[in-house]
């Protein structure tokens, strides 16, 4: 739990840094929210049941659908842009011979009605000062940066219907997951011809925006977006943290633009984060379309690279103040001394039944108490308590009136 505040207090705070506004939806939505005919992944593993009042819901999977579904319901009252986060419990129903979690908090930023890939950018230096505000630097992860328009441009080519390029996007996401002849089986299923699939299997192999503009052309969208991006990351001074690769997709289909994870360079961990823009899933709930793009950051993977990197911070329970009566007739006093502490803003565990002095020593040293206060009858007489610095071991007493 300390970890997991650890982790929540520098997501909030770089949510800050960067102006986002906290929002939250509830964990229970209507299954149909998350319902997609796109074969992916997360439409398979939906944690959904039928409620009392035989309504059809789901514990969610993600959180842009319910962003989404909840900018349509402020409607024009929002003004734009948009710039939220929020971080929320998500569920998947895996089985759990896969020894994975079925439930993972997820940090989520979005901007809303910005079409500019100015936003993609404000977005991935969010994610940078968190890795760098915990330690983690451009030598231990970098992103893969793709737009799903090289993807677009390729299959228009191919003239594959605008409808199957989410059901396509999903089965690329497979690419290093499944053997390449699924790949291609998928691909042709989803109304492929042999040589598309070929030639986009070839395009997808490239790491360079020079080697892609040779292929498309400098004409498109794909390459003004990610000239764009790539000008922008120096400006922002984070080019090092980023790199093109055609072969990123992301498994929602409803991306539409830029696209990008976070990976170890080690290879030895599943992605750490991902997002990109989603310009059309506003309509899909009917809702009028809105620029968007966005992110999710997961608290597994996380963790699993802190402990690679030796970078788990050391997180001990930490209390100011141990206050205890000496005997059972000042445990009253006590009391009184523990309010006026906290009335002064410092943190105090009270002992709370009559306890040998050994007990209390113990005590004070697991929970890491900096001083422990004594109230004995002779000095509380004089309006007086024993103070003890547990570091040191240096002892006074002082005027309760005094004690800070
Ligand atoms: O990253 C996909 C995901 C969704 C819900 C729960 C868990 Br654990 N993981």
């Amino acid at each position: 739990m300390r970890l997991r505040s650890w982790l929540f207090h520098n997501f909030r705070e770089v949510s800050r840094l960067f102006g986002f506004e906290e929002i939250d939806f509830p964990v229970l939505e209507s299954e149909a929210l998350f319902i997609r005919k796109a074969g992916e992944e997360i439409r398979d593993q939906l944690y959904c049941f039928e409620d009392r009042g035989n309504r059809r819901v789901a514990l969610r999977p993600e959180l842009t659908p319910s962003l989404a579904r909840l900018v349509i319901q402020k409607g024009k009252s929002a003004p734009l842009p948009l710039k939220w986060f929020a971080i929320g419990q998500c569920w998947r129903y895996e089985r759990m011979t896969r020894g994975r979690r079925r439930e993972h908090y997820q940090w989520n930023m979005d901007i809303i009605g910005v079409p500019e890939v100015t936003a993609e950018a404000e977005l991935l230096s969010s994610i940078i000062t968190f890795f760098k505000r915990i330690g983690v630097t451009a030598s231990d992860v970098g992103f893969k940066v793709s737009s799903r328009k090289v993807l677009q441009e390729v299959l228009r080519s191919y003239s594959v219907p605008e409808d199957s390029f989410g059901r396509v996007c999903v089965i690329i996401d497979k690419i290093g997951k499944i053997p390449v002849e699924d790949i291609k089986k998928d691909l042709k299923l989803a109304g492929m011809s042999e040589v598309a699939v070929e030639d986009l299997l070839q395009v997808l192999s490239i790491k360079s925006l020079e080697k892609l503009e040779e292929i498309l052309g400098d004409s498109g969208e794909a390459i003004s977006d990610l000239r764009q991006l790539f000008s922008l990351a120096e400006k922002f001074g984070y080019s090092e943290w980023i790199q093109f690769d055609a072969s990123v997709v992301r498994g929602l289909a409803y991306y539409t633009g830029i696209v990008f994870e976070g990976f170890d360079r080690e290879g030895k961990l599943r992605a750490i984060c991902g997002g990109g823009r989603y310009d059309k899933l506003l309509s899909t709930f009917g809702g009028d379309d809105l620029p968007a793009c966005g992110f999710g950051f997961g608290d597994a993977v996380i963790v699993e690279l802190l402990k690679e990197k030796g970078l788990l911070p050391k997180l001990d329970h930490q209390v100011e103040n141990i206050v205890c009566a000496l005997d059972s007739d000042l445990q009253g006093a006590a009391a009184a001394v523990a309010t006026i502490l906290r009335e002064k803003n410092q943190s105090v565990d009270l002992v709370l039944e009559s306890k040998p002095l050994k007990w209390v020593f113990k005590r004070a040293a697991r929970i890491n108490a900096q001083r422990l206060i004594l109230v004995g009858l002779d000095e509380w007489q004089k309006g007086m308590v024993s103070v003890k610095i547990l570091s040191s071991g240096e002892q006074y007493e002082v005027k309760l009136v005094e004690l800070e």
